[in-house]
């Protein structure tokens, strides 16, 4: 894989944890704990690790204290983040003791932006395995939506060590459905916002992002937006990597039986992203999975479903 250098200016040291925002005072390196307010800003951080010979500045937001962690990874939609994909997800889970981390994936929210012309599953399971080395976890438990599945697997693949259990939404694999027309039309429409972002495109997408559209507010997509153009270089970027490789998300079915770690698969019976067929595949071929299907639910069940999906995961997380 090749791709230009980040922006990140040059000089920072690779591994050294920097603060973001931190109104609460205290440590850039210590996380916010638990009790404190659970805020975005509160627990923004950044981290400069290496990838291909250049630094690479991640943006990831660091929740609760705990022996065990968990690590989120966010979808590949505009101007997603891990807070924007986890929100619902963060404080039941600092509430159960563990220290949660949410990483913006390269060319997402406030990381540097890339070009990525080789495997982006690959390319964010060496951002999140230079991201953990940075923050001294040895291992965590990751819980990925969408394209964040699919790091996680390739995370899960080269790392098998440093996992503890996975939680899959929406994603895993790449590869064609046997039952579904690819590219799904979610696909079709995340590329289309990805080239024209308006909020008519945006709108587009996320009415068929969701199951129940009444649950999107103008508040949601307008905060949506406003990430989106924050940052134009990531939509651009985005559009130039698919072009150099339209494959992302490589196909790791056949090597699904090497992941041994307990896994949960959690998937929209109404996903118009990536279909539930792949879930299927995901359970027939990982070692050790089970699966949950949201009936009345899109491509977000850890959004849609937030406190059964909550329960679920702290449950399967304990067990
Ligand atoms: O192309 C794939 O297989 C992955 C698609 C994907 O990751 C989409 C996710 C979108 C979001 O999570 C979002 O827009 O918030």
């Amino acid at each position: 894989m090749t791709h230009p250098a980040s922006t990140t200016p040059a000089g920072r040291a690779p591994g050294r944890s920097q603060a973001g925002p931190h109104p609460l005072g205290g440590s850039a390196d210590v996380p916010v704990g638990r009790g404190a307010d659970i805020t975005e800003a509160a627990t923004s951080r950044f981290v400069t690790i290496e990838e291909g010979g250049q630094p690479l500045r991640l943006h990831y937001n660091d929740c609760g204290t705990g022996d065990e962690t968990v690590v989120m990874l966010h979808g590949s939609g505009p101007g997603a983040s891990g807070w924007a994909n986890f929100n619902r997800n963060v404080e039941p889970l600092v509430e159960a003791g563990y220290r949660v981390v949410l990483l913006d994936c390269p060319g997402w929210s406030r990381s540097d932006t890339i070009v990525n012309t080789g495997s982006r599953s690959a390319l964010n399971a060496r951002a999140l395995k230079g991201l953990m080395d940075a923050l001294g976890i040895a291992k965590a438990h990751v819980i990925g939506n969408s394209m964040g599945a699919h790091s996680a697997v390739a995370f899960a693949l080269e790392h098998p060590t440093r996992v503890g259990k996975l939680v899959l939404m929406g994603g895993g694999t790449g590869g064609t459905s046997p039952f579904v027309p690819m590219p799904t039309e979610g696909i079709k429409l995340i590329g289309a916002l990805y080239r024209q972002p308006t909020i008519e495109n945006l709108k587009r997408m996320m009415s068929v992002f969701v199951y129940d559209t009444g649950s999107l507010t103008d508040a949601l997509y307008q905060a949506r937006l406003d990430n989106m153009l924050a940052r134009r270089e990531h939509l651009e970027n985005f559009v130039k990597s698919s072009e150099a490789n339209p494959k992302q998300f490589p196909d790791v079915g056949h090597r699904l039986g090497e992941i041994s770690a307990p896994t949960l698969v959690i998937w929209g019976r109404d996903d118009r992203f990536v279909p539930l067929d792949v879930g299927l595949r995901l359970v027939a071929g990982l070692q050790d999975a089970e699966l949950h299907v949201f009936s009345r639910c899109g491509h977000w069940a850890q959004w849609e479903h937030a406190q059964k999906f909550n329960r679920m995961v702290r449950a399967f997380l304990a067990d």
